[in-house]
């Protein structure tokens, strides 16, 4: 189904239908070929080619559109059935749970297995861009109409005919005559799927008036910067395929020009909203904030009765340490003056970063936040007119998971954190969680289904008992009382139940190596078969071995695109193509056949990615940093989420309010200037004694809280909330206001000097909105397209994020903009072929080619500690960053408990640390707008690790005093 040859293709969609299994697999296979750039064959390395193909995906899905545009309509993304996948992809048919053995076979396909029903639920914040891309009515069903299929047991109506429609906001997709029978004749009835009465019969969509959530959310005022986004540019297919010339186009009129409905214009209700109709207006603003002048966080000093001892027992040791070292420098010891020398410098390193270490401790903070008010100023309580779905206002977070080696990292562990990210207590369609598996692993893929699987039951559960925390195995495994504050009648009876289904959820991923194995090998040798009977009528000689590759097979019966078991060319660790499967809002089980009674639950799953970027030898990969990087790229077009959430895979969300507490921060007046929120890591299954000292307690609880202090902590690696564009590498608004050595005095001059003689890494980058440099639309949009590289897409997202991450209107200070608030409160976009075709070309290994990622945009390259420096340069451009102790710990994960790996990993903490100190990152060359102590802290990371080489010294000098004695008093 690929539009050209794969070879030559950057892109292709390949939709495999066989056996049943619809699914999208999208894949990005590149010419194989070591030189890492400047080849003719790669589409985006010439100048000219770099604009042509930064529509490529588009264009090349047009022409596979035209060619069929049937299967177009009936495109659908999805996890290929796993065995049991196979069950939540189709609640009406309900088959029985299969057996593990079973696995591998294809059971008879039935027609309407493989479809989603809520498919075309997903996308983001990308509303305020894309939305304008669905503009006239006519053009709207394209989306909409793509086969579904009536969500009725036993009713299999396509959705073709027009008839099929969701009337209801749950996604509960249904055929008219199925809806009639529902609701009755005179209105009233429930929707089948979510159990909630349907809304007035009239305010079903009919065809003539397509949802709110496609048309009504396009005036959002956006950055003034954004406004000339070449739509037509990235959306032409869209476009020409359906409208190619339309006439005069409102919407976009008002969007261009700036034209805005006023508040919460996403949910403008119906008859109010077309200009020029002639209705009456809604006066009133909504009702989001009623308290908008509470703050969300407060900072607190530690207590004085603690601080003070400390201080004053610093000041006394300094002075002993003074003492000290005048009078060792003052009495040198002349017989063995060399020996004499030696200590004393020792001595002299060993106080010096002593002091460095206290410095910056001399102010730790405390912070405590406010939940209730986040919830007040961004959920409103109760459905109101503007926003009859009761959406929250509250920006979209993706949740980033690395993993890197199904072997090193089980399954089972990256399992457990996706299904404690996808129960997470935040509102479902502003969530999206991607896994980048970076070994590229069958095991991993399938894990991931069998835990979105496993979610329809646990989710629903989890928010129905209010569990904590939402990792099943830690759940299970608690000592304490389970009965504990919980307060419905059926919960011992649900408990059990998801116990069960548990523990055969666990059952089926640890026998994932081997059935895969094995479903490999009776696949294989099929194949074999069937190639030797080939052989045999083409009358060929017999005797000649066929020669079939080891391939590893998905359940479905097609190869894997990843890594296969017997790392075949083009399918090893090193050398496989892109993958992104996403799962788009997908639903718990219907009520009906749910385990356990969710009434009045929301049953709704968050947004569920898999990502394997392509790799191929010959590329430098970059590790954690590259995956993350093509994450941020890949989620910006696919959901865009204003915020990131960075977890290793062995970190599970802890406390499932930890994302309402970091959020507090950026949100709260202020916190626009807030680049990451910190979480302490805390570790779990160590020995009581943490004889290896994972626990890191002064680290966590002391230096870092006296960070927060100096402007902000540092970035640890996991546990983080970013602001994606503070990723990106652009200026924090206001950037030149507060900066100079001790965070006051103003350095103008001092901070254009540097900037000239720095690296041009550290430039301003200024954002689009506190910035006149992006006037002319289409120079900024080359000189972003520089730094960012040419997807199209990707570039127009920037501007969507940004302003979902704005502070609310009036949180701002003057001069300033604001978002107004409701504005976020819309559904998310649906996801269309597209958007994954230019997804899963910003994975490619040679994308970042002459591009700024890993330089300045996304994580930096180049440290084996790439956390840090990421931080760092944050910082350094004069964001800050806050650390967020909360009471009940946010995050857990596992430590190294065996000795060498905890060596390994303090032997790379180390390193990096060297190598930050040897690198322009030292904190000797950062920008005036780090303060004096908090250089001292990041000068500290850089040197720590040479006090080793001082210690060893001093430790050894006594013996070789020894020594020296001996052959003094020999002499
Ligand atoms: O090629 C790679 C290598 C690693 N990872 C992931 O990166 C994370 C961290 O790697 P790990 O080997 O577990 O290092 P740790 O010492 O446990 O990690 C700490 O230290 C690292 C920096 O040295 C940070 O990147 C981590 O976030 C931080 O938790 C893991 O989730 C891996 O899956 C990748 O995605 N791709
Ligand atoms: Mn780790």
């Amino acid at each position: 189904m690929a539009a050209n040859s794969p070879t030559s293709s950057p892109v292709t969609i390949t939709v495999t239908s066989s056996g049943g299994s619809r699914s999208l697999g999208l894949t990005s296979p590149m010419p194989r070929r070591n030189s890492v750039s400047n080849n003719p064959n790669s589409p985006l390395s010439g100048g000219e080619n770099r604009r042509a193909s930064s529509s490529g995906g588009g264009r090349r899905y047009l022409s596979f559109s035209k060619d069929s545009t049937d299967e177009f309509v009936a495109y659908t993304v999805q996890i290929p059935p796993t065995p049991d996948n196979r069950v939540l992809t189709d609640s009406q048919n309900s088959p029985p749970l299969e057996s593990s053995k079973s696995r591998g076979k294809l059971g008879k396909p039935n027609p309407n297995e493989g479809f989603i029903k809520d498919t075309i639920y997903t996308g983001g914040f990308n509303s305020a861009t894309k939305a304008h891309m669905r503009k006239s009515s006519e053009e709207e069903p394209v989306m909409a109409k793509s086969k579904m299929i009536c969500g009725m047991e036993g009713c299999d109506e396509k959705a073709i005919g027009g008839k099929f429609k969701n009337y209801c906001d749950c996604g509960f997709g249904i055929c008219e005559d199925c809806y009639m029978d529902c609701v009755g004749n005179n209105g009233g009835g429930y929707c089948p799927g979510c159990k909630e009465p349907y809304k007035d019969v009239n305010d079903g969509y009919s065809e003539e008036e397509p949802p709110p959530s496609e048309e009504k959310d396009q005036a959002n005022p956006l950055p003034s910067w954004g406004r000339g986004v070449k739509l037509e540019k990235n959306f032409s297919l869209v476009q020409s395929f359906k409208n190619p010339n339309h006439d005069f186009d409102h919407t976009r009129w008002l969007f261009e020009t700036k034209g805005t409905y006023g508040y919460g214009n996403a949910l403008w209700p119906r008859d109010g909203y077309e200009f020029g109709r002639g209705t009456e207006r809604y006066e009133n603003p909504p009702d989001f904030s009623d308290r908008r002048n509470k703050p969300l966080t407060r900072k607190i000093g530690i207590s004085a009765a603690i601080i003070s001892p400390y201080r004053l027992l610093m000041v006394l040791r300094l002075g002993v340490l003074a003492c000290f070292l005048t009078w060792r420098i003052m009495h040198p010891n002349h017989e063995a003056m060399w020996l004499w020398l030696m200590s004393v410098i020792c001595e002299i390193w060993f106080a010096i970063s002593w002091i460095l270490d206290q410095l910056p401790k001399i102010c730790p903070v405390k912070r405590v936040t406010d939940l209730s008010v986040l919830k007040e100023r961004f959920e409103s309580s109760e459905p109101n007119l503007r926003n009859p779905k009761k959406f929250s206002d509250l920006p979209g977070i993706d949740v980033f998971v690395s993993t890197a080696d199904a072997d090193k990292e089980p399954p089972l562990v990256t399992a457990n954190t996706i299904l404690s990210i996808l129960a997470v207590d935040y509102p479902v369609e502003k969530v999206a969680c991607y896994l980048s598996d970076d070994g590229g692993s069958l095991v991993t893929f399938e894990a991931l289904a069998e835990a979105a699987s496993f979610a329809r039951t646990w989710v629903p559960f989890c928010k129905k008992h209010k569990i904590e925390p939402r990792n099943p195995e830690a759940y299970f495994s608690q000592k304490r009382d389970p009965l504990k504050n919980k307060v419905r009648l059926d919960f011992v009876r649900d408990r059990r139940r998801v116990k069960r289904e548990y523990d055969e959820f666990k059952v089926r991923i640890n026998a994932l190596p081997d059935s895969i194995r094995r479903r490999s090998d009776a696949y294989n040798a099929q194949t074999e078969i069937r190639a030797k009977k080939k052989q045999m009528e083409l009358g060929v000689n017999t005797s000649e071995t066929v020669k079939v590759p080891k391939a590893t097979w998905m359940a479905d019966g097609s190869h894997w695109h990843g890594t296969w078991l017997s790392a075949e060319e083009g399918h090893s660790r090193g050398d496989h193509e892109g993958i992104i499967q996403p799962r788009t809002t997908f639903r718990s089980r219907s009520r009906r056949e749910n385990l356990i009674d969710t009434t009045d639950v929301d049953i709704r799953l968050p947004m569920l990615v898999y990502v394997s970027r392509e790799k191929r030898p010959g590329f430098d990969h970059n590790k954690k940093a590259g995956a993350m990087n093509a994450l941020v790229r890949a989620s910006a077009i696919m959901s865009n989420g204003a915020f990131i959430l960075n977890l290793d895979c062995d970190h599970y969300i802890y406390n499932s309010l930890a994302v309402r507490e970091g959020m507090c921060f950026m949100l709260d007046r202020g916190g626009d200037k807030i680049c990451y929120v910190q979480f302490p890591q805390r570790f779990e299954g160590i020995d009581p004694n943490d004889r290896y000292a994972n626990h890191n307690t002064v680290f966590f609880d002391v230096s870092m809280r006296a960070l927060d202090g100096l402007q902000g902590p540092m970035y640890v690696g996991t546990g983080c909330i970013f602001r994606r564009i503070a990723l990106y590498g652009f200026s924090p608004p206001r950037a030149t206001e507060h900066h100079g050595w001790f965070g006051r005095q103003k350095t103008r001059k001092l901070l254009r000097k540097k900037s000239k003689e720095q690296n041009q890494d550290d430039d301003e980058m200024l954002l689009p909105i506190n910035g006149d440099r992006y006037e002319d639309d289409d120079i900024a949009r080359a000189s972003l397209a520089k730094q960012f590289g040419n997807s199209t897409s990707l570039i127009d997202s920037i501007a969507v994020a940004e302003f979902g991450g704005r502070l609310l209107h009036e949180l701002r200070g003057k001069g300033c903009l604001g978002r107004p608030s409701g504005s976020l409160a819309v559904q998310r976009e649906p996801l269309d072929a597209s958007a994954l075709s230019e997804a899963v070309s910003v994975i490619t290994c040679f994308y970042e080619d002459k591009t700024d990622w890993g330089k300045r945009v996304g994580w930096i390259y180049g440290s084996v500690t790439e956390d840090v420096v990421t931080g760092y340069r944050m910082h350094n451009r004069g964001w800050r960053s806050v650390y967020c102790v909360t009471k009940r710990d946010a995050f857990r994960g596992t430590a190294p408990i065996n000795l060498t790996d905890r060596l390994i990993q303090v032997l790379r903490w180390a390193t990096g640390s060297v190598e930050i100190f040897f690198s322009r990152n030292n904190a000797l060359f950062a920008s005036p707008r780090m303060k004096f102590l908090q250089r001292i802290a990041y000068f500290n990371v850089g040197i720590y690790p040479f006090t080793s080489i001082f210690l060893l010294v001093y430790c050894i000098l006594p013996a070789l005093s020894l020594f020296s004695g001996n052959s003094s008093s020999n002499h």
